[in-house]
Formats: structure tokens, C-alpha cells, sequence
């Protein structure tokens, strides 16, 4: 086929069925009532053909735009999927092209190898991204918010200071939606030695189950100094954040509109999950308990927003963050504002507490194997956040003077966890669960 429309028409028919079962698709909560065609883009003509498609998907109660790649050549017609056709993006990042309003461009003084083939990443993600050779990896934005990615913003503004827990942006690829120039693409410096957080971590946690005559601190495979110099790795990041867009005192608006954030999320999630019903009360007053945060004590400024061991690589040179697009669910006003860096240090302590605790998923009645997560999980937490006040250069100091600011973030993003898990991962659902019935149960014995 080379007729363009002739295959959009054909696959946008097919979206309301496929797209549901697309990783990526951040609506499987509801229905897809309507999908509509917003901009067709031929990115290559001829046979066969490469079009670049952005979509207005219609559910109850939302409409979201979403970008695919299209060809007649391949299952489902996800392009992404053929190596040679996907080359051709990065051959147009080269060239600093425009096609009909998608703009191709390569960061200032860089020069990129072409001809490379591009083949997707086969991980769990909420967007697809594709290696080039060993060079490259491009990663294509799905659900898309009008305007500059966080993702592309911030990294961009961490090279710029020299920020050496980044992998370097090296281009990008701009659409137009709502008449503003918006992010559907951003290409990185690949690192193909890299193991992300989440494998050494959960790597570590085997270790320990298996041992299971041998503390934490006894197993070959004890991941504390990690978490320790990951911990070191955080700090410095927000201090280069810091460094490149500034920070300012939390005043009492922005502690209110914290406050009421997470507690409209809470709310929100409930209707959805009942299973979260019972905690109810008890994770409102740790919200509540926020509002207490004198203002001007504490610094808010550019975070990472999403941050978990899933998106942290070890390199030989250190850790590495990537993936600063914020959470993927959350409002594009709420992923670019001013937070709390705590909010950060939660979300990587909530992510030792998963590490620990995904073991036990379908095995909740094995008392041994509860407890030693339990020990791995306060181990490591402990390791990073010592970790974090090392680095003195961040604003927020030693997390640990923070206690309920930090109780309330963690707890706040298990909320958030488990809208994720009810609809990505219901098995999953107890993780969050386990860990908002302990973190509350332990507030309720000390008060
Ligand atoms: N610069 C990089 N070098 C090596 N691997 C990377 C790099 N960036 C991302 N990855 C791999 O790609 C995966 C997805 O990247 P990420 O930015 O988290 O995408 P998503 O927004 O889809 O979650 C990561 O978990 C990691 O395994
Ligand atoms: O796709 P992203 O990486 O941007 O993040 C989303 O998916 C994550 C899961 O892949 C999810 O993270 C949750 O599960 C992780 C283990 O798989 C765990 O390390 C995190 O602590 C936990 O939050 C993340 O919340 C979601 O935004």
C-alpha cells in the first residue's frame, strides 16, 4: 500500500482494540469509546511507508492525544517494531530536518553517526524507546503533553551545568499540538553496560531469601553501599537541579495546594480502588499532618518527579538517572511545578520497600520471607538516605530530620501506586497495599 490515508483510516479503525493492550497506553482503566486523527506526518513515502500519526483518543470522562508510528509492513502496523524503516528518524536527527511541522534536530555541536538500524527496547515502559547500534537511544513520547517534555527540559538544563548523573541529550524531534511547539521525541547517549537499579536490587533481595540462615549485612550480594552512593548520587542531582533552575522557600499556598494534591488524589483513587478504603483515615491525617510544614522551612524547585530503581542505571563511572517526564499519570502542571526534592527521596525509599516486598507477591503467608524482606527493605532505605545527607550540597540536608514531610510523600506516592498497580499489575496491588497498612500502623503506635 502506498497510499497514506488508505492505511490510517485502516489502522486508526483498529486503535479502539489495540491500543488497550499496549504497555504504554495509559488508559486501561476505562473504555476507549473513539479514536480521531489529529496529524498525519509521511515521514517516507513509497513502499513501504513510514507515517508518523498523532491520535486524539476519546474514554469516559478524558480525551488524550497519543503519537504511534505506522507502516503496512509489520504486525498491527506498529513501525516501531522494524529496524531498517525506524532508522529513518535518526538519519532525519542528522540532518536537523523539518517534514510538514515535525521538526528533527540534533543538540548544538553534536554530530551523530547515520544508517544505524533502531530496535525497540524490550522492558516494561510507559514509552517506547529504540536503540541505535551502541550509541543511541530514542525515546518516542507516547501519551503527549502540550509543550517541552520535563523529560527533554530538565536533562537539557543538567548538561548544561555539567551534571554527571545523566546520560547526555543529544537531540530531539518536536511536533506542534494545540498550536505549541510540543516534545514527541528525545534522543540519548545509550549506555549498553548499564544495569538498572531494579535488577541489582531485586538481585540482592534473592540473595537474602535464599541465604536464609544470613543477615543482610552477611550475603554476598548486600546492595547498602549501592544504595548509599545511589543516595549520593540523588543529592547531587537536586543540587544540580538547583544550580541550573534556582529554588525557592515553600510559602503557605504552596504547602496548601501540596496538601490538597494528595488529598484529591486520594479521593480520586478510592472511588476507583476499594481495596484502599480502610486506610482512608489514617492516610488523610498524614496529609493533613503536612499543613504543619512552617512556611519558608523548607526549598521547592525542579525534581525528578518519578523517581524508583527502575530509573536508575549503574554504569562503571556511578548511578545515572534517567526518565524525568515526572509520574506518567499525573497533570503536566503538577509534573512541571516546584516540589519538595523529599518527594524524590520518597520515591526511592518506596521503591526499596517494592524491591523487598515483590517477592512475597502470591506467597503472603510466608512469615520468614516477610520478615527478611522487611530487613532488606530497612537496610537499604537507611543506606540511601545516610547516602543523601552525605552529599551536604543538597538543599534538603539530612531526609531524616523530615519525618512526617517524608511519611506523608511516601505515603502519598503508594496512593499512586496503587491506582498504577490496579491498572497495570493487579497482582501487584498488595505491594502498596502492605506497605500504606505499615507505614499508617506504625504512625498509629508512636502517637
Ligand atoms: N541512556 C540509557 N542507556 C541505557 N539504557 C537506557 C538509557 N535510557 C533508558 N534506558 C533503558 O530504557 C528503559 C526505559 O527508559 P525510560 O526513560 O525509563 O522510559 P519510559 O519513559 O518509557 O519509562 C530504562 O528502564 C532503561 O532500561
Ligand atoms: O514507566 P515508568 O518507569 O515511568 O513508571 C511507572 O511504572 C513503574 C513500574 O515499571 C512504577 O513503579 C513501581 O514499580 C516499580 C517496580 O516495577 C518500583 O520500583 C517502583 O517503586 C514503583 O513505584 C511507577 O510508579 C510508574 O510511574
Amino acid at each position: 500500500m502506498t497510499d497514506p490515508h488508505g492505511l490510517v483510516d485502516k489502522v486508526v479503525a483498529e486503535l479502539p482494540g489495540w491500543l488497550p493492550a499496549q504497555r504504554w497506553f495509559g488508559g486501561k482503566d476505562r473504555p476507549v469509546t473513539s479514536v480521531r486523527p489529529l496529524r498525519t506526518t509521511v515521514l517516507r513515502g513509497g513502499e513501504p511507508l513510514l507515517v508518523h500519526l498523532v491520535v486524539e483518543v476519546e474514554q469516559p470522562g478524558r480525551s488524550e492525544p497519543y503519537q504511534l508510528l505506522i507502516t503496512e509492513q509489520v504486525e498491527n502496523y506498529d513501525a516501531t517494531l522494524d529496524h531498517e524503516l525506524t532508522g529513518v528518524l535518526l538519519d532525519l536527527i542528522a540532518e536537523n530536518r523539518e517534514v510538514d511541522g515535525l521538526r528533527f534536530a540534533h543538540e548544538p555541536g553534536v554530530e551523530l553517526q547515520t544508517g544505524l538500524r533502531g530496535r525497540p527496547i524490550t522492558s516494561e515502559q510507559s514509552n517506547t524507546s529504540l536503540v541505535f547500534g551502541s550509541q543511541y537511544i530514542l525515546k518516542l513520547f507516547r501519551k503527549l503533553t502540550v509543550g517541552e517534555n520535563p523529560d527533554l527540559v530538565l536533562q537539557r538544563a543538567l548538561h548544561e551545568v555539567g551534571c554527571e548523573h545523566i546520560a547526555r541529550p543529544l537531540g530531539s524531534i518536536t511536533g506542534e499540538l494545540d498550536g505549541r511547539p510540543t516534545t514527541v521525541g528525545m534522543l540519548q547517549q545509550f549506555l549498553p553496560d548499564a544495569v538498572d537499579g531494579w535488577a541489582m536490587a531485586t538481585t540482592s533481595v534473592r540473595d537474602l531469601m535464599t541465604e536464609r540462615d544470613l543477615h543482610a549485612n552477611e550475603v554476598g550480594g548486600d546492595f547498602a553501599g549501592e544504595a548509599r552512593r545511589l543516595g549520593q548520587a540523588v543529592a547531587t542531582v537536586h543540587a544540580d537541579l538547583e544550580r541550573a533552575l534556582g529554588t525557592q522557600h515553600a510559602d503557605g499556598d504552596d504547602i496548601e495546594r501540596s496538601v490538597r494534591a494528595m488529598v484529591t488524589r486520594l479521593d480520586e483513587v478510592v472511588s476507583r480502588v476499594p481495596e484502599l478504603e480502610p486506610f482512608v483515615p489514617a492516610l488523610r491525617e498524614a496529609f493533613e499532618q503536612a499543613r504543619d510544614t512552617t512556611p519558608g522551612a523548607i526549598a521547592i524547585q525542579h525534581i525528578h518527579g518519578d523517581l524508583h530503581l527502575g530509573q536508575v542505571l549503574r554504569t562503571v563511572h556511578g548511578w545515572l538517572l534517567i526518565d524525568f517526564e515526572g509520574e506518567p499519570g499525573a497533570p503536566i502542571a503538577e509534573r512541571t511545578a516546584l516540589r519538595s526534592p523529599l518527594r524524590d527521596v520518597a520515591g526511592m525509599l518506596r521503591s526499596f520497600d517494592y524491591a523487598a516486598h515483590q517477592l512475597l507477591v502470591g506467597r503472603p503467608e510466608d512469615h520468614q520471607l516477610a520478615v527478611r524482606a522487611l530487613e532488606w527493605a530497612r537496610r537499604n532505605r537507611a543506606a540511601f538516605t545516610q547516602g543523601y545527607a552525605e552529599a551536604v550540597s543538597s538543599s534538603v540536608g539530612d531526609p531524616r530530620g523530615r519525618g512526617y514531610l517524608l511519611r506523608a510523600f511516601e505515603l502519598d506516592k503508594a496512593v499512586y501506586e496503587v491506582a498504577y498497580e490496579h491498572a497495570n499489575r493487579p497482582e501487584w496491588l498488595t505491594v502498596p497495599l502492605s506497605s500504606i497498612a505499615r507505614i499508617t500502623g506504625e504512625g498509629a503506635a508512636q502517637s
